[in-house]
């Protein structure tokens, strides 16, 4: 894990990372991310506010959405919205996210500057836990089909999530997991994993070990941000 590394972030040092940041992706971040990062980083302290997805990973998963062509897409897992906000500016004029978190307050300290990028129309917030929503989609009989899923909530729940996902994100279409080498744990041995790491750990090893096993989709593992799997549904 990195030792001198201040957020949640793969990599080896500081310098690195604040290079990728200030000297490559922040310049091209647009204005109300930049706003929503800056206010989030003032309303919560370090702990919370990393949970943001960092400025690289934005532009990342901006670019994938539309190399996609993306249109539909569902997101689990909001806090202030720098994911939210990120695919809504990248998805086309009549593209549609359903948002799902448990905490709409959080989503409330984003939402100034989704409205301000004027990308709201593109947003159906649901409060309420992620899996009840997931179960609701499956059994609507207008049944959405979905292009791109970024996951960013209960990593204890993202094979629950998989299951899901695969029944309503299209084939052909992409399921992004984040935090999937959670702060380099995932290949620390158990004797040197801090305490506070070790339970979500746990979790995404055997997302991870699941993931390799599953012919249904096609995986690609990153290692930007917090690690972010891509997995491409094949049949
Ligand atoms: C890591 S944060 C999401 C960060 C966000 N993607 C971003 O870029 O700012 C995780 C979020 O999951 C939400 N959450 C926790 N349990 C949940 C559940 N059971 N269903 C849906 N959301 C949940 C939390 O309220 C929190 O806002």
């Amino acid at each position: 894990m990195a030792d001198d590394c201040p957020d949640k972030n793969i990599l080896q040092s500081t310098a690195l990372l604040q290079y990728i940041l200030e000297a490559n992706s922040y310049p091209r971040e647009h204005e109300q991310l930049k706003e929503l990062r800056e206010t989030t980083l003032r309303k919560f302290d370090k702990s919370l506010s990393v949970m943001s997805v960092p400025g690289d990973q934005g532009l990342f998963l901006s670019m994938l959405l539309k190399l996609m062509n993306a249109k539909k897409t569902i997101e689990i897992g909001v806090f202030t919205g720098y994911s939210l906000l990120t695919t809504a500016l990248a998805l086309p004029a009549d593209g549609q996210i359903t948002a799902i978190d448990v905490n709409r307050a959080s989503f409330e300290i984003g939402l100034p500057f989704i409205k301000k990028a004027g990308v709201d129309h593109k947003i159906n917030f649901v409060e309420s836990q992620a899996l009840i929503v997931l179960n609701n989609l499956i059994n609507d009989d207008a049944k959405t089909e979905f292009d791109f899923a970024f996951v960013d909530a209960v990593k204890g729940e993202y094979i629950k999530y998989h299951e899901f996902l695969l029944r309503l994100v299209k084939v052909g279409g992409v399921i992004a997991y984040d935090n999937t080498l959670w702060y380099g744990s995932v290949a620390q041995s158990d004797d040197v994993v801090q305490d506070d790491l070790k339970a979500n750990r746990s979790h995404i090893r055997e997302f991870n070990a699941f993931l390799v096993n599953d012919s249904r989709v096609e995986i690609a593992l990153l290692s930007i941000g917090d690690g972010l799997t891509l997995c491409r549904r094949v049949k």
